[in-house]
This record gives C-alpha cells, sequence and structure tokens, in this order.
C-alpha cells in the first residue's frame, strides 16, 4: 500500500541525487532514527533518508546533540538501514568522533559504514572540516556536509540561532559551501539561513544544497520526521521552519485512551481478539480441576 511503486523503484544512489539536481528536480530528505521510521520514509519515495543526531533530543530525550554517543548511533543506523531498503542512508557523525583530526573522522566514518551499515556519513563544518571531508571521501566514502547552523557547536554559536544575517555572515557561509564543495562533499546541508541567502549560495554551488530553514531555492529539503508528522507533545517548540503535515501525537493518544478506557470497561479484548478451544477439550480441563459435578 502506498508507497511510491513499491519494492520496484530503482535503488537510490550517488548518482540518482546527482541526476535530480542536474534536472532541477528538489531532492528530498527525512530523518529515521528506527526500524518503522526508516520504512515509511523508504515506503513514501523519500530519496536520502537520515540518521540524525537529533535522534538525541526526539528519540533520547536529552537536552541539545552534543551527548549522544558514536555507538549509540550506530544501533540507531543499524536499525534504519534495516528498514530503508530503496533510499539513500546517511548516518550523522555525532559530536566528538571526528574534530580531532582527519584520521580520527575516517575511522569513525568507518565504523558507520561497516557496523551502521549506511551508504555515507554527514558532518558540520565549513572551512575547517574540508581536510576532513577529504580524507573521507578519497577512502570511497560520500560525505554529506552542513553548514550554516551547526546545532552540535550551539554553545559557540549562542544557542539555535539563523545564520547568514549580515553581508559578512553570508560571505562566511559562501566560503564554507564552496571549501567543503572542493574538498569532495556530494552535497551541503543549509541550515537556519534567511531564503535569500540560501538561494544565491545555492546558485554558486555545482553540488546540491539540501536545505532546513533556508527557503525554496536550495536544490532539496530536510526535515525531522516526528516534527513535520506531529509526533510530539502539544506545547512543545518546534522551529519556525517546520511545516507539520499530520497529526501523530493526537492519533497515539486517541488510540491509547481507547485502549485504556475499553480494558477498564473489559470491552477489550472482544471474542474476536481470542483463541478457541474445543467443549470436549474445555469439558477435560474443568474435570481435571474438579468442576464436572458443578
Ligand atoms: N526536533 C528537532 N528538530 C530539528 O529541526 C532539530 C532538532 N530537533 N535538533 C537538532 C537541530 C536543532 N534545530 C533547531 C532548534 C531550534 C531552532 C530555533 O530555535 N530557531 C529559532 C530561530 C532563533 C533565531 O531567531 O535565531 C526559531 O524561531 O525557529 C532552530 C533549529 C534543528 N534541529
Ligand atoms: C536536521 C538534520 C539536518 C540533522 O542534522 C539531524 O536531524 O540531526
Ligand atoms: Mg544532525
Amino acid at each position: 500500500m502506498g508507497g511510491v511503486g513499491g519494492n520496484l523503484r530503482k535503488k537510490i544512489t550517488l548518482n540518482t541525487i546527482r541526476t535530480l539536481y542536474k534536472k532541477g528536480e528538489p531532492i528530498t530528505m527525512l530523518t529515521a532514527h528506527d526500524f518503522p521510521s526508516g520504512h515509511v520514509a523508504d515506503a513514501a519515495g523519500i530519496e536520502i533518508v537520515l540518521v540524525g543526531d537529533s535522534l538525541a533530543m526526539v528519540a533520547m530525550g536529552m537536552e541539545d546533540t552534543s551527548e549522544v554517543l558514536l555507538e549509540e548511533m550506530l544501533l540507531h543506523c543499524r536499525s534504519v538501514s534495516r528498514a530503508a531498503k530503496t533510499s539513500l542512508i546517511i548516518g550523522d557523525l555525532p559530536m566528538g568522533c571526528y574534530e580531532i583530526a582527519p584520521e580520527q573522522a575516517l575511522e569513525s566514518a568507518i565504523r558507520v559504514i561497516k557496523e551502521g551499515r549506511v551508504h555515507g556519513v554527514k558532518l558540520e563544518g565549513g572551512i575547517e572540516m574540508a581536510p576532513t571531508i577529504k580524507k573521507i571521501t578519497t577512502a570511497g566514502i560520500p560525505v554529506l556536509a552542513h553548514i550554516g547552523l551547526t546545532p552540535q557547536r550551539q554553545n559557540a554559536l549562542g544557542g539555535f540561532r539563523v545564520q547568514g544575517k549580515t553581508a559578512a555572515g553570508a560571505t562566511k557561509i559562501l566560503e564554507d559551501a564552496l571549501a567543503i564543495q572542493e574538498a569532495g562533499a556530494f552535497a551541503t546541508v543549509l541550515e537556519a539561513v534567511p531564503a535569500e541567502i540560501a538561494a544565491l549560495i545555492t546558485k554558486k554551488l555545482s553540488i546540491p544544497t539540501i536545505g532546513i530553514g533556508a527557503g525554496n531555492g536550495c536544490s532539496g529539503q530536510v526535515l525531522v520526521q516526528v516534527d513535520m508528522t506531529g509526533n510530539f507533545p502539544p506545547g512543545r517548540f518546534i522551529p519556525k521552519f517546520v511545516k507539520k503535515y499530520g497529526d501523530v501525537w493526537s492519533e497515539s493518544m486517541k488510540a491509547i485512551e481507547a485502549y485504556r478506557d475499553e480494558t477498564k470497561s473489559r470491552a477489550y479484548p472482544a471474542p474476536e481478539h481470542t483463541y478457541p478451544i474445543s467443549k470436549e477439550e474445555l469439558a477435560e480441563f474443568e474435570r481435571v480441576l474438579g468442576y464436572q459435578d458443578v
């Protein structure tokens, strides 16, 4: 049911992404952090499934993304990779496993490929990350860059703040973009940047930009799945760029409340939810229990 061509759909590769980019067709990317969220994103025809370190916040309840460990990311990557059979799967390198040296980053990237069973990695940072991106891509591992608002550095940025709001800030993001392109990144995430700036930067590049809070002029879009499906409690803060396409939280709430109420009233389980036994075997069991004369 649903899905785009079911399992007849061709496996998405870097070539597919390049073709979409050349045709000017927007590239769709969505996060997933476990088997069901990976499965539904894949079935819906999303081209790139990102096992984002945002799972620290949305799946592990952490305050930000800085706590999550490489080992924990590997577990989530493996779960998603069992589900997403068509999409290109990218795993986020979590904070701390790639900043020390390009060699450290390559070791971590290899683990994400071998133990996380994904197709490529994403890392945050611009010019300063160029040697690292070169090291990883030279080893044959696709790298998706991530510039603009880099959530792993929120302490240095003074929070989750929009980037590139001045001409100088925008120039820095363009320099970052050109450096990571030169280093071999196959695309870059562009997060929380004014739409006009993101569009101008996209025009200057020969690799796709995947925007989040960066307007309609990017080569593609990415969102956190639980945000866009509305799978979060009422009152939780969501960034301005999120469009809530569904209301999964209230659907779950309705279903769980109904189950609770029907269990309390014994309306559930009904006969159709139970397993039958023959009259003879039941009578025999009652005899064993000493009920035959009752
Ligand atoms: N659930 C979730 N969704 C995300 O998009 C997301 C995460 N988690 N975790 C990692 C990062 C953090 N993200 C965020 C979080 C907050 C803002 C935010 O507060 N933005 C303000 C703008 C503040 C300003 O004006 O500078 C906003 O109002 O949207 C932005 C991106 C994006 N990523
Ligand atoms: C929002 C995307 C780009 C991300 O990095 C994440 O989900 O961790
Ligand atoms: Mg991330």
